[in-house]
């Protein structure tokens, strides 16, 4: 399992490493070990500038100097803060470092060395501001390698505090932090390598990570493959609620929902939709709505397992009505566009309704419509997601390029497989109807969420550029196939 570890976890890593026996300069060490490592396998011997920081994150860089001194390369170091002021293991890496130690000045950079960015780590603990401000600023432009993250960017959120470097190469240790894959942390940590620098596994055990990075060693064990005695009533009736004029949504949910494993799939619709309805898929069931209450109704069927309310639907009484029945008829559920939208001005009556077996799926938009007010805006992504689950006791799936997951009981992931070219239109439909079909076959709230997304992304990197939502249901075939191999 790829664990992220936030800032205090990682802490207690080095803490719960010392302890076991592994000594603090060991550990320094071997982390500017490893980045001479990383550094001498990309580039030549190149003339280099280190710039060291006041903490730990400048130790690192004290070691990295000596190492690549050692190994021939041209370097030069400069510290941020005075020599005095080090204590602990960056003073003893200080002392080892043979050279002169100069002003960390813009000037160091001057005949356009490579640059090894130990300034700030995890250690950051406000803005940067001033002279340090103005040594990150002047790294614009050249080749970077960061230690432990670009100096500026925060472990956690992956939001940059005043300023931060964009690095070419990003060397990390143990494990990534939650910033290495959170936008735009991602983009600022270029490549990112994952060094061994003898924290022992063990340490997790005492750590109990709640967050990690979303892939199939998550949840494949679970994932509702079809039993060779099974029927399609045993792979779950899903219900897709169509809408009078945006029909396509539903369309693609439920081709979507069909290619994930659902036995069956229903879209219930306006009477008047029907036709179109009716011309699309011809695996899909069409269902229309003659009369008032014929949703609540159709729900009554007991193989009816899960309901997918929003894409289309509409905005307003109608769709809250209908989301209301489903939750009533104690459906797994997905909500997502609409169905979330409908509720802004009531956001309270939507999610003191719900349990972990609904799914929603709101972007940036309609997540501050619903969560606006519960947990607001300014956290960062992980937080927030985090915070709506456990606010709504749903699982909630934040979308966007680095679309995270939470569940109501504090597990997180954030999804990195995603290509930018799923920001298109329907895209979001297409999720959505993934999700409802893993529900259907049994899946738990979470990890259909996660399944889905992941899926989603895998498709959409199958496809590539030029690809358009109608497109990624008739990916998921060679994507499950790929998935199944590797059992
Ligand atoms: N055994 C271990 O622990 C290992 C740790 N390792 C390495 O240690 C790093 C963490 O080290 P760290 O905890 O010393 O923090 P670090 O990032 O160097 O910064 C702290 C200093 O910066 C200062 N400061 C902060 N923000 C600032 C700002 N905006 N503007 C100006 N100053 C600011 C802050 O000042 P203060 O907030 O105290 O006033 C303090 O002086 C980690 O990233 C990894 O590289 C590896 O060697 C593996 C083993
Ligand atoms: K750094």
């Amino acid at each position: 399992m790829d664990e992220l570890l936030s800032v205090a976890e990682m802490y207690r890593a080095d803490q719960l490493a010392i302890a076991a026996g592994v000594p603090g300069p060991a550990l320094m060490e071997a982390a500017g070990a490893a980045v001479v490592r990383a550094v001498c396998e990309r580039w030549a011997p190149h003339p280099t500038a280190v710039l060291c920081g006041p903490g730990n994150n400048g130790g690192d860089g004290f070691v990295i100097a000596r190492l690549l001194l050692e190994a021939g390369w041209p370097v030069r170091l400069a510290l941020l803060g005075t020599r005095s002021a080090l204590t602990g293991d960056a003073a003893v890496a200080a002392d080892r470092w043979p050279g002169p130690i100069e002003a960390a000045d813009p000037y160091i950079l001057k005949g356009n060395p490579l640059v090894i960015d130990a300034l700030f780590g995890a250690g950051l603990s406000r803005p940067l501001e001033g002279h340090a401000r103005a040594i990150v600023e002047a790294m614009e432009g050249r080749t970077v390698v960061a230690v432990d993250v670009p100096s500026g960017l925060h472990g956690d959120s992956g939001r940059v505090l005043g300023a931060a470097p964009q690095a070419a190469l990003t060397v990390t240790f143990f494990r990534r932090k939650p910033g290495h894959v959170l936008l735009p942390g991602r983009t600022l940590c270029g490549e990112v390598v994952v060094a061994d620098i003898g924290i022992p596994e063990r340490v997790l055990d005492g750590i109990a990570p709640q967050t990690a990075v979303n892939e199939p060693s998550l949840w494949r064990h679970r994932f509702p493959w079809p039993a060779l005695d099974g029927h399609k009533y045993a792979r779950g009736h899903a219900v897709v609620l169509g809408g009078a004029r945006m029909t396509g949504a539903a369309r693609l949910a439920s081709v979507a929902a069909l290619r994930a494993g659902a036995g069956l799939v229903t879209i219930a619709c306006p009477p008047a939709a029907f036709p179109v309805y009716a011309a699309g898929c011809a695996s899909v069931i069409v269902d229309p709505l003659e009369e008032d209450g014929a949703f609540a109704r159709l729900l009554q069927d007991q193989r009816k397992n899960a309901v997918l309310i929003g894409p289309g639907a509409g905005r307003g009484a109608q769709t809250r009505a209908a989301v209301m029945a489903a939750l009533d008829a104690r459906k797994a559920c997905v909500l997502d566009a609409d169905a979330l939208t409908s509720f802004a001005d009531s956001a309270d009556e939507l999610l003191d309704r719900l349990d972990k077996r609904c799914v929603l799926t709101p972007h940036e938009g309609e997540f501050a419509r619903l969560f606006g007010d519960s947990v607001g805006m300014d956290g960062d992504k992980l937080s927030r997601v985090r915070a709506a689950a456990a606010r709504s006791g749903a699982v909630v799936v934040l979308k966007g390029a680095d679309t995270a997951v939470a569940a109501p009981d504090g597990r997180a992931v954030v999804n990195i497989n995603a290509p930018p070219d799923l920001a298109t239109a329907g895209t979001g439909d297409v999720l959505a109807g993934i999700v409802l079909g893993l529900l259907a076959q049994g899946m738990d709230g979470f990890e259909a969420a996660c399944t889905a997304v992941w899926l989603h992304g895998e498709a959409g990197r199958a496809l590539g550029p030029g690809l358009i939502s109608d497109d990624l249901a008739g990916a998921l075939p060679g994507v499950l196939k790929a998935l199944k191999a590797q059992d």
